[in-house]
């Protein structure tokens, strides 16, 4: 066993006394002997939980050079093509996206993500708060509705857009990073401009809408090391993501698997595709037309799984409703209240769905 003091995470204040101190899933991984999970990491299932969907399914794919060939019919037809996927799975893949597959590689593993879990703990430790507001947070995943059951999974959390914060270390992440955030936030613009259109708006509708010149992004690692009970654990429990669309890579191992038709179905990407959703303010915008899709990251015994999501949201003081142009006074109501993103992104701190306080009870 490696010393307490090594692999020990504070709790802070504010948090139960009762509850044992935490340590990050690394260092329990790293310290001798482990081969059965400490029973606050046990996940309880839900009986439908474990249910897998028709093997049959695929997710769709989105090939993202076809939105700019200067070819119109080709334009027209892809953006068909998303607004099916985000009407129909809330999730699809996006290949020939022009993001350097060297960068994709220096940001997930070469100088980048692996190397910052690598850091010493205290080193890493310095960037530990429950403070959702501070610019860069690690952590060790906590159901935060007990604060009693842990997630198999650390993180760390970086605010990288309108002001680009990062870490200094390891030496060249930063600038990796940066490229990389530069590089997602282009991708997800020129998304957004088709799915106006999808939505049959102008292509700079949800821009202007959105405030995204002053958009919110965060840069959001996840590291789930290989767990001697799989099946007990849980990486990342089920949620939706807040923004308007989270894109996501992982190392090739998987684990992501999303709601589709009510069951669970187990995401394996191509290699250097990006992962898209649509999240929850894409369902507000669009008053429920895409759906903002329940997904969560299962654990396996054999390989560290590194993932990083970027979500891409509107401004913080952006106030998201419905969009007018899409209601009437008969059929088409509103059915999620206005909120300030900021708030919205308070709503979090309860631990409750934040989409279910502001979507408005059907008539
Ligand atoms: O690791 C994954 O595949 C999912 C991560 C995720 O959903 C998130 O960070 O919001
Ligand atoms: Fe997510």
């Amino acid at each position: 066993m490696a010393p307490p003091t090594e692999v020990l995470v504070q709790t802070s204040p504010e948090t139960n006394p009762h509850v044992p101190k935490r340590t990050t899933v690394k260092a329990l991984v790293e310290s001798d002997g482990l081969t059965s999970i400490p029973s606050n990491y046990s996940y309880a299932m839900h009986p439908n939980e474990s249910d897998a969907s028709d093997p049959n399914d695929t997710i769709p794919t989105i090939d993202f050079s076809l939105l700019n060939s200067g070819d119109p019919h080709q334009r027209a037809k892809v953006i068909q093509d998303i607004d099916k996927a985000c009407q129909e799975w809330g999730f699809f893949m996006l290949v020939n996206h022009g993001v350097p597959e060297t960068l994709m590689k220096a940001v997930l593993v070469l100088d980048g993500c692996n190397e910052f879990f690598n850091l010493p703990m205290e080193e890493k430790m310095e960037f530990a708060t429950k403070d959702i507001w501070k610019p860069i947070r690690f952590g060790t995943g906590v159901d935060i509705k007990v604060e009693k059951f842990f997630f198999w999974r650390d993180f760390i959390k970086v605010f990288t857009h309108p002001e680009f914060h990062f870490l200094s270390k390891p030496q060249g992440f930063s600038e990796v990073a940066q490229e990389y955030c530069k590089r997602c936030r282009e991708v997800s613009m020129e998304l957004l401009k088709g799915i106006s259109e999808s939505l049959g708006f102008e292509e700079s509708y949800i821009e202007k809408a959105m405030n995204l010149k002053s958009g919110f992004q965060l840069f959001a690692a996840n590291l789930y090391p290989p767990c001697p009970q799989p099946e007990l654990a849980m990486g990342i429990p089920a949620h939706t993501d807040h923004g308007l669309l989270t894109l996501l890579i992982e190392n090739g191992i998987g684990g992501l698997q999303i709601q589709h038709n009510g069951k669970w179905f187990h995401v394996n990407p191509l290699p250097n595709s990006f992962l898209v959703n649509t999240a929850d303010h894409l369902e507000i915008l669009s008053n429920g037309r895409y759906k903002s899709i329940m997904h969560r990251a299962v654990v396996n015994s054999q390989s560290t799984r590194i993932s990083i999501a970027i979500p891409n949201g509107p401004s913080l003081d952006t106030m998201v409703s419905p969009a007018p142009e899409l209601l009437d006074n008969e059929s088409r109501s509103a059915v999620y209240i206005p909120m300030k993103y900021k708030d919205y992104m308070d709503l979090q701190l309860d631990g409750k769905p934040c989409l279910e306080r502001v979507r408005l009870p059907v008539a």
